[in-house]
């Protein structure tokens, strides 16, 4: 059946069965009359139900099923009674013809349904909208068990808020009653005891209030710590292709915004709702003592402003979104350019850095600019609804005292309570939507925390001995941020222990990414690392990085002492290993001679010291840990002739490691074991210095292009 043949079946039946009720009733009361006032009011309800029911029962029939249809019924058979309910309890009776209260309720329904409809079109992506708010809810629920340590603060905290809002709900109502005691001859009695409570009430509504800002203070305060330490080594743990695939701003925002975000959404929105529901309900209660009348009056600017809210929260929450992303992405801006500075500074580029990050900024100001005038559009409707009902509530208010049904310090006490009252139901309609809403930030902080690392770090292995014989096994491998372009293809090698191993090549051929396989900075796509014989993976993590160390070709020190550099990451480092490991990488002489020499402080990044001497102290920090592979990536190309040579008697000095060394000085390479020539991801030449020569092929013709000008400044 068409849906249209439906609707007007549903519509005549609609009809019938309204004049059939209404016929009914005349004959049950035995006389003719039209709708008349509150002994009709139970049947109008009846009625409504059972209209309700046969229209329901139509749609259900016909298989016409949906949110829109049963909205529609629902307001289309108690808009009446309601309208007829709040008329008669405001007003008395006025009597409407039948037809037209039909006519009246349907057209005022349908263009309910109708602009329900446009503006929250909730119904065309129902399914999309109850996952995101299961979402919501299942995130919210674990930031509050975040909570967990602090649930004593947060109770006590409760316990106050309590408090200050049941002594801040009679301020009002005292206020009222000492205008009223004004007003007579008061004996000073109970003058005074009005006074005395009024007091009472206003410094415990004030203590209250200032203890539990205090406790609540407390809470996010270490929740943030917790959840900042928490979101802290969650990254340290992560691949480096996840550093190369997320931005350092989106990071850092992460880090420093949303965890404060997350934390005081929630213990604010918490805070909020407890304070407003007892605040609400007390008022109720109060109001009502007051005048039920006023108070429906009022209670009727509830939906009107809390469909303003609805429509009003979906754009602001859009748009500040916006803007934060806006705002990662100048920090990204501004990152990148201070990061790499001496770039900028180099290529002159301060002119363009400087128009990006003025580009960035100005998207930002925008979006705000955009945000804050839906917040003035807003503001500007709400007063007016707010005025609207003030005056309706004084111009009732007025009429009440005239007859007698109010004291003028009853309505003063009301218009204190109403000025809170909307704010307060308000608040309370959209307090859940809005926890919801607000665990949006925690949702990415648990992105981070929960994301696994594609490199796995649950080996277990930590042999006693490990000879550090290292095998390659067809491996095929691209970055992750590059997926489609393989970078080493079906590549298969073989380290000896003891032995020394020089990969060379030209640029971009693959030979630091060997050193970052080895490393387990990325996990292979096809084949194996082996160490040993065991795949790299199967051991424990640490035990892993205390064999296997790496020197790279631009090593980061930290801020921090010489002696703390050199002792990274080793707990009680005696002042002895430190100083023999120096000595081994030729950095004992130097750091002797500096003004605090172990302690002297190497600057942020190691900005403080020479290139050539970062790189002694980060291969003095690579031998302490007396490693049984050692991975030297064009360690040498940093450092005068002198370092060079001792650099090379040190790691000469350790017979028993297994070197591997990527370099484009003859001399570091030229007493290697095996060379090993890679052009694009391929093993294309393989043997000794002596044997490749001799073969005159790849490495002999590159040999000229590649190192003359090395040696000849050797
Ligand atoms: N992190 C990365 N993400 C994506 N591609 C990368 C990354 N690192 C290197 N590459 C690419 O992989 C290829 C091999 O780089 P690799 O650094 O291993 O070469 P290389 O032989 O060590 O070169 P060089 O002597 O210049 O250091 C190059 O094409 C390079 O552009």
């Amino acid at each position: 059946m068409s849906k249209l043949l439906v609707a007007a079946l549903a519509v005549f039946s609609d009809l019938v069965m309204v004049y059939v009720l209404d016929l009914v009733g005349t004959h049950l009361r035995g006389e003719v009359r039209s709708l008349d006032g509150g002994a009709d009011l139970v049947r109008q309800w009846t009625e409504a139900v059972l209209r309700c029911s046969l229209l329901c029962s139509v749609f259900y029939w016909s298989d016409v099923r949906g949110q829109l249809m049963k909205r529609w019924v629902m307001a289309h058979c108690f808009i009446t009674p309601v309208y007829e309910t709040g008329r008669l309890t405001l007003l008395g009776i006025w009597p409407l013809e039948k037809f037209a209260m039909w006519l009246v309720g349907s057209v005022a329904a349908a263009l309910g349904c109708l602009f329900w409809e446009t503006l929250l079109p909730e119904s065309n992506g129902e399914s999309s909208s109850k996952e995101k708010k299961q979402k919501a809810r299942v995130l919210f629920m674990r930031v509050i068990r975040f909570y967990r340590p602090d649930y004593l603060f947060l109770i006590t905290a409760s316990v106050f808020l309590a408090l200050a809002v049941l002594c801040e709900m009679f301020i009002p109502l005292y206020t009222g009653k000492l205008i009223d005691i004004l007003q007579t001859k008061y004996s000073w009695d109970t003058f005074l005891s009005t006074i005395i409570l009024l007091t009472f009430f206003s410094f415990g509504s004030s203590f209250s209030a200032g203890c539990r800002g205090g406790l609540f203070t407390c809470a996010i305060g270490s929740f943030i710590c917790r959840v900042k330490h928490r979101f802290f080594s969650c990254l340290l743990k992560q691949d480096i292709g996840f550093f190369e695939t997320t931005k350092t701003g989106d990071i850092t925002c992460r880090l420093s915004t949303d965890t404060n975000l997350m934390a005081e959404a929630v213990a604010l929105n918490v805070n909020v709702l407890l304070r407003t529901l007892i605040k609400t309900l007390g008022m109720l209660y109060l109001m009502f003592n007051l005048s039920w009348k006023l108070t429906v009056l009022t209670l009727m600017e509830t939906p009107l402003t809390g469909l303003l809210q609805n429509i009003y929260d979906t754009h602001y929450q859009s748009l500040s979104k916006k803007v934060q992303d806006s705002i990662a992405r100048a920090n990204d801006a501004a990152g990148e350019a201070v990061s790499g500075i001496r770039t900028v500074k180099s290529f002159n580029a301060k002119q363009s850095e400087k128009g990006r990050y003025d580009e960035r900024l100005m998207d930002t100001h925008n979006i705000k600019t955009q945000r804050d005038t839906v917040r003035a559009v807003y503001l500007l409707v709400r007063r007016l609804i707010e005025l609207g009902v003030k005056v309706a509530m004084l111009y009732y208010g007025r009429l009440f005292i005239t007859y007698g049904q109010m004291t003028t310090g009853n309505l003063v006490s009301f218009i204190l309570y109403h000025s809170d009252l909307a704010d307060n139901i308000r608040t309370l309609i959209y307090i859940f939507g809005d926890m919801l809403n607000s665990v949006g930030a925690a949702g990415k902080v648990f992105e981070y925390l929960d994301r696994k690392p594609e490199v796995s770090t649950d080996g277990t292995l930590e042999p006693e001995e490990l000879k550090g014989h290292i095998s390659f096994q067809n491996i095929t491998f691209s970055y992750p941020t590059r997926p489609d372009r393989n970078v080493l293809k079906d590549f298969s090698l073989e380290l000896k222990p003891g032995k020394m191993t020089a990969l060379v090549g030209i640029s971009g051929g693959g030979k630091s990414t060997c050193v970052s396989l080895l490393q387990r900075f990325y996990q292979p796509q096809h084949g194996h690392v082996l160490l040993d014989g065991q795949p790299l993976q199967n051991y424990q993590h640490k035990y892993l990085h205390s064999k296997i160390v790496a020197v790279g070709q631009e090593p980061v020190l930290f801020s921090g002492t010489i002696r703390d550099n050199i002792a990274y990451g080793l707990l009680d480092c005696s002042i002895k290993r430190i100083e023999d490991a120096a000595r081994k990488a030729n950095a004992h002489e130097f750091i002797c001679q500096l003004p605090k020499g172990y302690d002297t402080d190497v600057g942020e990044r190691g900005s403080l010291l020479g290139s050539s001497q970062k790189q002694r102290i980060a291969i003095a920090r690579a031998l302490i840990r007396q490693p049984q592979v050692i991975l030297l990536d064009e360690i040498t190309s940093f450092l005068d002739p002198k370092s060079e040579q001792t650099v090379q008697q040190a790691l000469a000095n350790c017979p028993n490691q297994t070197l591997l060394v990527i370099a484009h000085r003859l001399k570091t390479i030229d007493k290697a074991d095996q060379i090993v020539v890679i052009d694009q991801g391929v093993i294309v030449e393989q043997g000794s210095h002596q044997e490749l020569m001799e073969k005159e092929g790849y490495y002999y013709k590159m040999k000229e292009k590649l190192f003359t000008e090395n040696n000849s400044n050797s």
